[in-house]
């Protein structure tokens, strides 16, 4: 059983401690770097440990296709896999089969797609995304939804909700691993009451998380906030809520500002990988010329491995001649400055400061990007 406390509160803002029935600590607000395929691209996990991670996110669609989740389950497991062994949870492939299968077919029994990989056809049901997750042996398993695009019609998002909803009862009703918890996902699109329907109808059947699916879809941010504004205080108080595929760190402060408690996104590592890098006062593009004599780190007082020995000069070069060692000392540096930035505002939502913090926050990229 999942275990949630929140242990403090500031305004909205929660600061909260989980554990996992195997007996994982995560202390939230928490920031999920996103290992897709059994990996956190270019890290390893004793790097992920080093940066402070607490869980990670993995994918059912990704790992059902390949490498299989009975050969999985065969080797041990995902956390034993991917010698990974603090928290995972698995998203159900409700959003990879509408954002990255080559075509896809609705049906009330689930979803017919072809793999972005070989073209192979494949048919999920809520109960196959549970299986694989339950093969996998994730500590929090997402149930099967389907994300509604954006923008969609009120009678698209309540025709997609609705199923959301039945396909969630037969995802609660399915075989779990030992020692899984299972999210709920409030659809809705951007229809405050179709928001509302949903969250009722999935705590009648009841989960140990509810999570916030269909943002982050290319909605503009002040939707996003506006859905969130609307619907995070209707969230069940005394369980993990769960923000999916956000954010940038603006992102993550409003939504922790808004009462979120948990966030994953495939920027911080995505973005390291095309040389954008995060900085306290804004993004940098490490090969920009102006970089080309640049003794200085990425961010002066940055304690990251990136940060205490290399320039901006040298990871200028490694990007520019496409060096491996770029995309590892890019994601360490991007990675640490996510996680740390949550542990920043786990302090100051402890300490009553949140909202001093989040004016400092604001004010120290306003100052412009370095
Ligand atoms: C800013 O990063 C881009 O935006 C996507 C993240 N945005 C996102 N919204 C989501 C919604 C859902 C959902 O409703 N249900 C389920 N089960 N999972 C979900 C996962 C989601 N992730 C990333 O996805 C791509 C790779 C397209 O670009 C990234
Ligand atoms: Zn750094």
């Amino acid at each position: 059983m999942l275990e949630f406390r929140v242990v403090a509160r500031d305004g909205r803002a929660r600061r909260g401690r989980l554990v996992t029935a195997r007996g994982v600590t995560v202390e939230t607000p928490v920031f999920m770097p996103v290992g897709t395929q059994a990996t956190v691209k270019s890290l390893s996990p004793d790097e992920l440990e080093s940066l402070g991670a607490s869980i990670i996110l993995g994918n059912t669609y990704h790992l059902y296709l390949r490498p299989g989740a009975e050969r999985v389950a065969r080797l041990g497991g995902l956390h034993r896999f991917m010698a990974w062994h603090r928290a995972i949870l698995t998203d159900s492939g409700g959003f990879q089969v509408f954002s990255l299968a080559r075509t896809r077919a609705v049906e009330e029994e689930g979803v017919r797609f072809q793999s972005h990989i070989d073209g192979s056809s494949h048919f999920i049901r809520p109960e196959t995304a549970m299986e694989i997750q339950r093969l996998l042996g994730s500590d929090i398993a997402m149930c099967f939804d389907e994300c509604t695009p954006y923008p969609v019609t009120r009678d698209y998002a309540e025709e997609s909700m609705r199923r959301t909803v039945r396909w969630a009862e037969r995802c609660r009703r399915s075989r779990t691993g030992d020692h899984q918890a299972v999210f709920g996902i409030v659809q809705g699109s951007v229809f405050a009451d179709l928001r509302k329907a949903c969250l009722e109808a999935l705590q009648e059947i009841g989960f140990e998380g509810y999570a916030v699916g269909s943002l982050s879809v290319g909605e503009p941010k002040e939707t996003m906030l506006s859905v969130l504004e609307e619907l995070a205080p209707c969230l069940p108080e005394e369980r993990p809520r769960y923000l999916m595929g956000v954010g940038t760190p603006e992102d993550l402060v409003e939504g922790v500002r808004l009462g979120i408690d948990m966030f994953d996104c495939v920027m911080p590592t995505r973005n390291a990988r095309n040389g954008a890098l995060f900085t306290s006062s804004g993004n940098l593009q490490i090969k920009n010329s102006r970089f080309a004599d640049d003794s200085e780190p990425i961010e002066r007082g940055c304690t990251c491995y990136t940060c205490r020995r290399f320039s901006r000069a040298y990871l200028r070069h490694l990007f520019l001649a496409r060096e491996l060692l770029a995309y590892r000392l890019n994601t360490l540096h991007n990675l640490h400055y996510y996680l740390k930035l949550m542990a920043d505002i786990r302090n100051a939502v402890e300490a009553g400061s949140f909202e001093s913090w989040r004016k400092d926050f604001y004010e120290r990229r306003s100052g412009g990007s370095s």
